[in-house]
């Protein structure tokens, strides 16, 4: 049982964004329910799942977050470094301490800004004081905290950490070596952990003298006095110290020295400071991160590939409906595809504008070689329709996008999505281009839905298919056949120039080509008997897709109100007219849509009741995808497949060398042509060990005699309604018995609570006019109960 849309770790503003564009997914599917969580939480993952089962927002919703989470993350990332830069800054200017950006990156500074650390043995790390001098004479303290080596001194804002290397730089080291302008020389006497080091110096109109105590006692007064030019002055001089491996504590006179300073040296903390000029410096990556949080380089992030067209539109409409809500980022998705300009697209990615990348494989692969996009970000890989991208001409320019992915530098997350992922070609890729991935398989090999119905209805072509005449339409009463067309295989019914007469063929020839004749006709008695609203019509050619086009439009297509009317979603046609063709159908302003698996796969059309498989498909996966177009979203469809009565084979073109119909060789493949007789039985045999049986019904024109189980829904509610929602359902009839009387009751006590309010109010203002409101009341709740108060 589902725990709701809430129990999954998804964003309040993706939440909102289902309800807002998606106001009937009261709760999510299975496969959102588990795959969801997967890839929020990292890792490949490969999901199987029924056809219409929700496979799109499945992945859609965790992208479109994981976008999110990805430009958060960096959002947070650069506030926490500017509130540590700010914060630096902050201590950097407090006064007599260590600074925090006046050092090497090695030293660490403790809170209180007087203890400093560093654990590199082979470097020095300096840190200087935030406050310095330009006039005077002043005394400070450091004491050895560790072993390690510690050097002592003041030096210019301008001089190196490395104390005593330039000329304003003064140091005196634990080894007995005093130093500036990097000349060492011998002084004083060691000091380690434990020992005090004082320091004592002036400035006076550019000259520096500098001199140390050791524990209190004085090492010679000022060893250095020197001129220090002004250009290595800077703004003046400050205590410092360079170390290796060491710790040592700073006093500048708050607390008490432990040893007094010699004659004429005041605590420093009582100078007239000068601040040190070095500041946090200005974080040029968090100005440029702003309130979108986005940053990180061009190119999208996530990549999501579709095999065709028309779905990666359906798609990319998926994610630009649930991301609507989504404002801090808004996450932008941008289709790439063929038949449509690429130009906004590739404006878009020009602005490094582009989060998810939706389009099919071909053509991102070729503006991936074309360097118009670059995948060098792209952190989530979205294969749907996997089986199908993973197909010959496919596969190559999926490998090739994949390959050009820095898949290791970006923890590249690679998901497969689709109703069938278990052939060997997706088995390999899987090994090629994922690593180590969870399996969500929620149906296993038969990924089919429940509710959809199989039919298989046989065509007989020795039946005298010329005896029928049309019942509606504009040709009505007349001859179906005179309008039926075929793919000239045979050459009878085409318009090619060597016509063969009918008596010419041999009998097999006859039979095909009587086979091909009654398939239209048996669709035409299947819509009038079904009474079907709407049907998709898959068939095996863009060419027999134009011939049942023309067929239904001379039976009876025209406008909307047309018997028969008619649209086509094949290959050939544009992008445009398939756009076109499939809106008008989803408005209902068709009623069939005829289609080649090429283009159908994958398509929604909400709550379409029938598929009709003209032909069986060559490989049985495409029968699972073609039928997923009905039983969507848990309502009922049926599926009818015309297969030819046993013994009959049909004759089809079998273009491997994809040449235009006119130049086809209707001699057999193996003879070197461009035909073959179609193997119906195998197909069946296919599609039945797929499913684990279908039932088989024999057409009887013109009355076809459909399974009772068919007939019952039929009498319920229809294809195309929800499951479970047929009336003749007793458990269902009862609980809304239940529920009406229980409605009733609520109604009755909601109105005697008014009335008697009503009537209590009259009493008090003593009177007059409440009998009309409680006869407005009560017309009210006749209205909305529908029952007397
Ligand atoms: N949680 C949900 N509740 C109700 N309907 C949903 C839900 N999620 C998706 N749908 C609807 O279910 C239908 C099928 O969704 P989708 O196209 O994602 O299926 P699919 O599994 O990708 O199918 P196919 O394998 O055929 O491509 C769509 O109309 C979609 O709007």
């Amino acid at each position: 049982m589902s725990g709701g849309w809430d129990a999954l770790p998804l964003l309040e503003e993706l939440l909102e964004g289902i309800e807002t564009s998606y106001p009937d997914w009261y709760l999510p599917t299975a496969i959102q329910e588990e795959a969801i969580p997967l890839i929020l939480g990292g890792g490949d993952v490969l999901a199987a799942a029924e056809t219409g089962s929700g496979k799109t927002a499945a992945f859609s919703l965790p992208i479109l977050q994981l976008v999110v989470e990805h430009y958060r993350d960096i959002s947070e990332k650069k506030q926490a470094e500017k509130t540590k830069k700010a914060q630096a800054g902050l201590e950097a200017t407090v006064p007599f301490s260590l600074s925090l950006v006046d050092r090497d990156s090695a030293m660490s500074i403790a809170s209180g800004g007087l203890c400093c650390q560093t654990r590199l043995e082979k470097k020095w790390s300096g840190v200087r004081c935030t406050s310095g001098v330009t006039e005077g004479s002043h005394y400070f303290e450091v004491t050895c905290e560790d072993e390690g080596i510690v050097r002592v001194g003041v030096s210019s804002s301008v001089s190196r950490l490395e104390l005593g290397k330039d000329s304003g730089s003064f140091g005196y080291g634990g080894t007995a070596m005093k130093v500036n302008k990097n000349k060492f020389e011998k002084f004083g006497k060691p000091y380690s952990k434990g020992d005090v080091v004082g320091c004592f110096f002036s400035v006076n109109r550019g000259k520096v003298g500098v001199g140390w105590t050791v524990n209190g006692e004085d090492l010679g007064g000022e060893v250095f006095n020197v001129e220090v030019p002004e250009a290595d002055m800077g703004a003046g001089i400050f205590p410092t110290c360079a170390m290796k491996n060491a710790q040592c504590t700073f006093n500048f006179g708050k607390a008490d020295f432990k040893f007094k300073p010699p004659e004429g040296y005041g605590k420093f903390c009582n100078c007239e400071k000068i601040d040190n000029p070095k500041k946090a410096g200005e974080d040029a990556e968090g100005a440029e991160g702003g309130a979108a949080g986005k940053s990180g380089g061009n190119g999208p992030l996530a990549i999501v590939l579709e095999p065709t067209r028309d779905l990666a539109e359906q798609t990319y409409n998926t994610f630009v409906g649930l991301a609507q809500n989504l404002k801090t980022p808004a996450v932008t998705s941008a289709l790439l595809v063929g038949g449509v300009s690429p130009k906004p697209t590739l404006e878009l990615l020009k602005q490094n504008k582009v989060d998810v990348l939706v389009g099919s494989s071909v053509i991102i692969h070729d503006f991936i070689k074309q360097k118009k996009v670059n995948p060098a970000r792209c952190k989530f890989f979205v294969l749907d329709e996997a089986d199908q991208l993973c197909e010959k001409d496919n596969v190559d320019k999926v490998k090739g996008i994949f390959d050009k992915i820095p898949s290791k530098t970006n923890d590249l997350q690679v998901c497969f999505f689709s109703a069938t992922l278990h052939s060997d070609p997706v088995k390999k890729l899987v090994a090629e281009i994922c690593n180590k991935p969870t399996w969500v398989d929620l149906k296993g090999k038969e990924a089919v839905p429940d509710t959809v119905h199989h039919c298989v209805v046989r065509v007989d072509p020795s039946f005298n298919f010329g005896d029928l005449v049309l019942t509606k339409g504009g040709l009505k009463g007349q001859s179906i056949r005179d309008f039926v067309k075929t793919d000239a295989v045979h050459r009878k019914y085409g318009k090619m120039e060597e016509v063969v007469e009918w008596e010419e063929m041999d009998e097999k020839d006859k039979m095909s080509e009587k086979l091909k004749a009654g398939k239209p006709i048996a669709l035409i008695r299947l819509i009038e008997q079904l009474e079907m609203e709407q049907v998709l019509v898959f068939c095996r050619t863009n060419l027999d897709c134009d011939n049942l086009e023309k067929f239904l439009n001379a039976a009876g297509g025209g406008d909307k109100y047309g018997a028969y009317t008619c649209c086509v979603l094949a290959g050939m046609r544009s992008m445009q007219d398939r756009r076109r063709n499939l809106e008008n159908f989803k408005a209902g302003n068709c009623r069939i849509l005829i289609a080649t698996d090429v283009a159908a796969r994958g398509i929604d059309i909400g709550g379409l009741p029938y598929v009709v498989n003209m032909t069986l498909p060559e490989q049985s996966e495409n029968y699972i995808h073609r039928i997923g177009r009905v039983g969507r979203a848990e309502k009922m469809g049926l599926a009818i497949s015309l297969v030819a009565k046993q013994g009959v084979k049909e004759k089809v073109w079998w273009c491997q060398n994809k040449k235009k119909p006119p130049q086809f060789d209707r001699r057999l493949f193996e003879e070197g042509g461009n035909c073959r007789w179609n193997d119906e039985g195998r197909q069946l045999h296919d599609v039945e060990k797929r499913l684990g049986g279908l039932k088989v019904t024999e057409l009887v024109l013109p009355e076809l005699k459909l399974p009772q189980e068919i007939e019952d829904i039929l009498k319920g509610g229809g294809f195309g309604a929800m499951a479970g929602s047929d009336a003749s359902n007793p458990e269902l009839a009862l609980h809304l018995e239940q529920l009406a009387g229980d409605v009733k009751d609520l109604g009755v006590l909601e109105f005697n609570l008014q009335t008697n309010w009503l009537r209590g109010m009259r009493r008090e203002q003593g009177g007059e006019g409440g009998e009309e409101v409680l006869a407005d009341m009560k017309l009210t709740a006749h209205a909305s109960t529908g029952f007397a108060g």
